[in-house]
């Protein structure tokens, strides 16, 4: 294939391995690396697949492969390519597959040859998931047409839908889908547990748009905090984002708890205008992306007999967040994660119809028992804030991991009935259809 051209895999984590899997599946030889002590592990894994060689190091990968991808941490990436991108083979191409673009392609510049190309991708979606269908963003920041070409062409095998972005455009985009949609679920994990509640146990709940919340907050939760952590500080757009959700969130929550309805109602139905449209009418598709009966199905307790009233300060945040930013997040779809889709899906079916608007507006301000979830809401999306806004790795592990550890004894449960609601939703959606590449051209 290609005469003989292989590709490499600096780093055998999750990403890494599915691609490696995919790619020698394709036919393509692939020359592969993780930390020295994953060597011996790795060599048995990938032993029934001739077509994966482990090797001992990244500068034996680096040297040996014509496209090497680098799939590490993303806090790490300068370092890596320091030590391992000077042994890059003569006129390789060089990509990356960390979520956020400034920082990997600033040390691909620093510490490349020059006659290295460089074209980086993103999957927009993590390691379980199909990549068939998804978006797959393409940067080509320094390649001939034939070296693209022959990206495109290897990684055609995952089936995904090819983005062409420029690093910044990436950077702004995915600081507005994927940092601030984590931002939000990371706050409703953090206040569930500041709490001492499994809102599995609770029917407020239960059913619903609240399954989705219980179990993307749990998939999140059961991940790497080092993926949320990167993409989120390393990203300066994505601080402003998250800055800018904890402040909805609290001006929000001060109206509730002032009892100020009119105030509210104005501001709520201000954002709705300028994200949905006056009457609640832009959508994706004319049909909601998602309905309660759909979703129902997906719940880790018993679904009451009557739905319990919730406030959705979490979606109303969102809205107001959007709308302040200037941020119409249909115009993002393009470069969705299902993540986003999910939490953009239950945040139209509250926004567009306006009975349940009004419902949500009334339990605001008439119904107290909120209270103290909404108060430890409003302290953890300010807490994650001020984590993202200082660069503190260290204070968002330590958090990430106490409510991980929490919420751990759920995971393979909670796994399994997200990786289902996701499938069926994406096959609902229309998220996992192949099309041709688009050239995406933000709005604004
Ligand atoms: N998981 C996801 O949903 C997605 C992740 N991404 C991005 O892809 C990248 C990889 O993510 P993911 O696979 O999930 O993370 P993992 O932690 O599973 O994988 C990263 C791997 O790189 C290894 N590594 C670190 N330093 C080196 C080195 N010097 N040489 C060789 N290997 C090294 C790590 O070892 P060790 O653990 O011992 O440090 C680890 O095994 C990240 O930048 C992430 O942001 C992109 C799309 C989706
Ligand atoms: O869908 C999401 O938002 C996820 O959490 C999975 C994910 C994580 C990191 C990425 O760079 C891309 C996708």
């Amino acid at each position: 294939m290609d005469e003989g051209k292989s590709i490499g895999f600096i780093g055998m984590g999750d990403m890494g391995k599915m691609y490696a899997r995919r790619l020698s599946d394709a036919g393509w030889k692939v020359n592969a690396c993780d930390l020295p002590d994953k060597y011996e592990g790795l060599v048995k894994e990938f032993e029934a697949r001739p077509k994966v060689e482990i090797m001992r190091n990244g500068h034996l990968v680096s040297r040996a492969s014509d496209y090497i991808i680098y799939s590490v941490e993303a806090k790490n990436i300068d370092a890596v390519v320091r030590n391992f991108g000077p042994s890059t083979k003569l006129g390789a191409i060089v990509g990356g597959q960390t979520s956020c673009k400034a920082p990997e392609i600033e040390a691909f510049q620093r510490h490349l040859p020059k006659d290295v190309s460089i074209v980086s991708c993103h999957s927009l979606h993590g390691p379980g998931v199909d990549p068939k269908g998804q978006p797959l963003v393409l940067i080509k920041h320094r390649a001939s047409d034939d070296d693209f070409a022959f990206v495109e062409k290897a990684l055609s095998c995952l089936g995904s839908k090819h983005v062409y972005l420029t690093r910044e455009q990436h950077d702004r985009i995915t600081a507005d889908t994927q940092a601030v949609t984590h931002a939000a679920f990371l706050s409703m994990g953090a206040a569930w547990k500041a709490n001492n509640q499994f809102p599995w146990e609770y029917p407020r709940y239960i059913g619903g748009i609240e399954n989705v919340k219980i179990n993307i907050t749990l998939r999140i939760y059961a991940a790497k905090w080092h993926v949320y952590a990167g993409l989120a500080i390393l990203n300066p757009d994505a601080k402003k984002q998250i800055k800018q959700y904890a402040e909805s969130v609290t001006e929000l929550f001060k109206l509730m708890l002032a009892g100020h309805r009119e105030e509210l109602r104005d501001r709520v139905y201000a954002a709705r205008a300028a994200v949905f449209g006056h009457n609640g009418e832009r959508g994706e598709k004319k049909e909601l992306l998602l309905r309660d009966e759909l979703l129902d199905q997906f719940s880790l307790g018993e679904i009451p007999e009557k739905r319990l009233k919730n406030n959705h300060l979490s979606l109303l945040a969102i809205v107001d967040c959007w709308w302040k930013l200037g941020i119409v997040p249909y115009d993002h779809m393009i470069c969705s994660t299902p993540l986003f889709r999910m939490w953009l899906g239950i945040t139209e079916y509250l926004f567009r119809n306006t009975t349940l608007l009004e419902e949500c507006i009334d339990t605001a301000i008439e119904d107290n028992t909120f209270r103290k979830d909404d108060l430890e809401f409003t302290f953890a999306a300010r807490d994650w804030s001020a984590r993202v806004s200082l660069g503190n790795f260290d204070g968002y592990r330590e958090k990430f991991e106490e409510i991980q550890t929490y919420f751990a004894p759920r995971f393979p449960e909670a796994t399994k009935l997200g990786n289902e609601m996701i499938k069926t939703i994406l096959e609902k959606t229309g998220g996992n259809e192949n099309e041709k590449g688009v050239k995406y051209i933000p709005q604004g």
